[in-house]
């Protein structure tokens, strides 16, 4: 059933309840595929990197990646999940181009972590706890390449390109058991979860979980019940949603969207959709699978996975501070408000700002470009901050400067502009640019004294006492400048020359 009007989030939730389920899949940053030799570096030539085990040549034999385990095994105890003394890798078979073997290594009813959970903390700083089914270890399949059809997609496509160098790598993918009892909060849960498990991924090293990258995506599973009654919905499994804000707007959505459907008598299709950026809407995929069509089976080509007690306590010991905490601590050194910090992890800059910190910056400096200027430029060029061209040194270094005087927040703008453009570190920018706050009395006096001369009815307040009016000529001088004037002394001359105290 389509649905052409959509009801309101409110009108949805004041009926329904919506229910979620979360699988998170994230490409590890191991040298290495999961079950071969071949390297895992992005940005070479299609197809260079694969081997007749990627690529299912009959008789070729996987053996699996230890790192891969291991990393496994660090989500899980992160998660607080328990470690499989024993588990196996099974078959998940299905046919798509870009999978050569015809099934995807993975696990099923043996995953190496299970039952587990992870506490995220919302807005208001109230903490939910979102339960774990479990972690286990798979690999990425191949890239596909429609070239003809109108959409990118296979279907009207004329002929498709294949690139197997990402057959292979090692994903982890984290099942939630269904999230009940967010209610209206749903999407803000939602994001809070995927922004948490991003933070913990990377303090733990596994993976830089760059969701633009496609090295973290998440599914979004969703139905709704009515209010008040226990037995779930019809889920609906919304694929690769790859950021954070996309997360929670897919949440929304299909809680109209079905609620529109329920509330007009409808029943909803257990498939899988497709996320629009544009509108934040999502369409119809295929009708979804149930498990015994993928015709699991354990995989006998690999031995089962044993880790020893000894390693998993050793493992457990090399574990982080959580991010949480982490954020908790920073938040009180930092000063800055619950709301304040989800932003900055939202945004992703909990390390940056750190290293900011760090490189010698005050923390307020620090936020204030990572959050301003910096966010806004990411923003407008749709990365992550963290792939800005512009390190965490570079920041420290702009800020010392205004800190020390030879910048103001205009020049210091100019300079952050001049490196990401790839004009140099911040010294060198200041050199090639010419951006030095100009303090010296003798290159200011001339504009001071123009700008007298231009405004002398402001002058003539200013001469009678009315010492508020220079700040009309301090932007005038400021201007004439072009906003490489030091302000204050700016200010302090003018006042002198017209026989006046500050
Ligand atoms: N009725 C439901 N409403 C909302 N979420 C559900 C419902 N039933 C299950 N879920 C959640 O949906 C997710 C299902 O993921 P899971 O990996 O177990 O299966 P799948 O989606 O069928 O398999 P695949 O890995 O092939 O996508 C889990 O997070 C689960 O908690
Ligand atoms: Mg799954
Ligand atoms: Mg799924």
């Amino acid at each position: 059933m389509t649905v052409t009007e959509l009801v309101s989030y409110e009108d949805a939730l004041a009926s329904y309840d919506p229910v979620m389920g979360l699988e998170v899949h994230v490409e590890l940053g191991t040298k290495t595929k999961m079950f071969c030799g071949c390297s895992t570096e992005l940005g070479a030539d299609p197809n260079t990197q694969t081997c007749p085990v990627c690529l299912g040549m009959p008789g070729a034999l996987p053996v699996v990646n230890a790192i891969g385990v291991e990393s496994a095994i660090k989500i899980g105890l992160a998660l607080n999940c328990e470690i499989a003394e024993w588990c196996r890798f099974a078959r998940k078979n299905y046919f798509y181009p870009d999978m050569p073997k015809n099934f995807q290594t993975s696990q099923y009813d043996e995953p190496i972590a299970f039952n587990g959970y992870l506490d995220v903390q919302l807005e208001d700083g109230e903490v939910f706890r979102v339960e774990i089914e479990r972690a286990h270890m798979e690999e990425d399949t191949g890239k596909s390449t429609h070239v003809g059809g109108a959409t990118g997609r296979i279907h009207g496509a004329q002929h498709s390109l294949l690139d197997y160098n990402r057959a292979g790598i090692p994903l982890i993918e984290i099942v939630t058991k269904p999230i009940e009892g967010a209610g209206e909060r749903a999407p803000e849960v939602a994001k809070a979860y995927v922004a948490e498990l991003r933070e913990l991924i990377k303090a733990l090293g596994v993976s830089e979980a760059r969701m633009e990258m496609g090295q973290m995506r998440c599914d979004v599973n969703l139905s709704l019940r009515p209010n008040g009654t226990e037995k779930f919905g019809t889920r609906s499994e919304t694929k690769n949603v790859n950021s954070l804000r996309s997360v929670e707007r897919a949440v929304r959505f299909e809680v109209q969207r079905h609620a529109s459907v329920l509330s007009a008598g409808g029943t909803i299709v257990q498939e899988t959709r497709h996320f629009h950026e544009e509108d934040g809407s999502t369409t119809s995929g295929r009708i979804k699978e149930e498990a015994e069509d993928y015709r699991y089976f354990p995989e006998p080509d690999l031995v089962p996975v044993a880790p020893s007690r000894e390693w998993v306590e050793e493992l457990r010991g090399t574990l982080p501070e959580l991010p949480r905490v982490r954020r908790n601590r920073l938040r009180e050194e930092w000063g800055v408000s619950e709301h304040d910090m989800q932003s900055i992890l939202n945004a992703g800059a909990v390390d940056l700002i750190t290293a900011t910190v760090e490189a010698g910056a005050d923390s307020a400096a620090a936020r204030k470009w990572w959050m301003g200027e910096l966010a806004r430029s990411a923003n407008e060029s749709g990365t992550d901050l963290a792939a800005l061209p512009i390190t965490p040194a570079q920041v420290a270094r702009v800020a010392a400067l205004v800190a020390e005087g030879s910048l103001n927040d205009k020049l210091a703008r100019q300079v952050i502009e001049g490196v990401l453009a790839g004009e140099g570190g911040p010294d060198e920018v200041v050199e090639k640019r010419g951006l030095k706050v100009v303090s010296d009395d003798s290159a200011l006096g001339a504009a001071v004294d123009e700008a007298i001369a231009a405004n002398a009815g402001i002058a003539d307040k200013i001469r009678a006492g009315k010492v508020a009016a220079a700040g009309a000529l301090v932007g005038a001088v400021m201007k004439a400048t072009r906003g490489q004037a030091d302000a204050a002394r700016v200010r302090e001359l003018i006042l002198e020359r017209l026989g006046v105290e500050g």
